[in-house]
């Protein structure tokens, strides 16, 4: 009972750090971590993020179907759908973040194809690509009301073609990455964060990186 507490003060410390940021604002984002037993702590929907309280998450199994609920009126976030999908597909992931940054946002408008090129920084070994002058992609995937549709789709493209980087763009929405742990998770968060900014400020420099 102690580590569900532990994981859920490692997620209430990122989202206000996040939040801080200007990268969860609001009520913006969801994060969760997963449990030993493969069950997950996941943000309640539309609580303040730069606020959240233990009683603000929700344990989910992998199938969906709610494990714990420390509030009543507590609903499992709207896009829970997309935690599953990403701890279906990488069985090592511990913690997945998903944040709304304006960057974010702005790079997802850059390319109007289904892969943000990544600019060949130093920053990409943190995201575990270890090569000279990478040419390596972001996934970027239509953002639809309904959710279940864009987790449909990350499920079906991640099939085929294993992502380069622990994370995936939703066009006009937000930026999702998981790791091994909730520590792990918040670093790729930080990181490619400052990947955005790079490429937004990199366009208005006119430097060109496309592969
Ligand atoms: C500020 S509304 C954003 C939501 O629609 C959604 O995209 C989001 O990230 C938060 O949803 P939530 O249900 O609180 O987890
Ligand atoms: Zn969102």
């Amino acid at each position: 009972m102690i580590m569900n507490t532990d994981l859920r003060q490692s997620l209430i410390h990122a989202s206000r750090q996040f939040h801080q940021l200007g990268w969860m604002a609001g009520t913006a984002g969801n994060l969760s971590a997963k449990m030993p037993d493969n069950s997950f702590w996941i943000t309640a929907s539309s609580k303040k993020k730069g606020k959240l309280v233990t009683e603000d998450f929700v344990r989910m199994s992998l199938t969906g179907e709610i494990l714990e609920n420390p509030a009543p009126n507590n609903k499992p976030s709207a896009e829970t759908s997309i935690h599953q999908a990403i701890y279906s597909l990488f069985p090592d992931a511990n913690a997945c973040y998903h944040v709304h940054s304006v960057e974010a946002k702005l790079v997802s408008n850059f390319i109007a194809h289904e892969r943000l090129p990544l600019p060949p920084i130093e920053m990409l070994k943190g995201l575990g690509i270890w090569q000279e002058n990478p040419k390596v992609y972001m996934p970027v995937f239509e953002n639809y009301l309904e959710v279940s549709r864009i987790a449909e789709d990350i499920i079906q493209r991640f099939k085929q073609t294993t992502p380069d980087v622990p994370g995936l763009l939703i066009r006009n929405h937000g930026v999702t990455v998981w790791a091994t742990s909730p520590e792990a998770a918040e670093n790729h968060i930080e990181l490619v964060e400052y990947i955005f900014r790079y490429i937004v400020a990199a366009r208005q420099a006119g430097l060109n990186f496309q592969h």
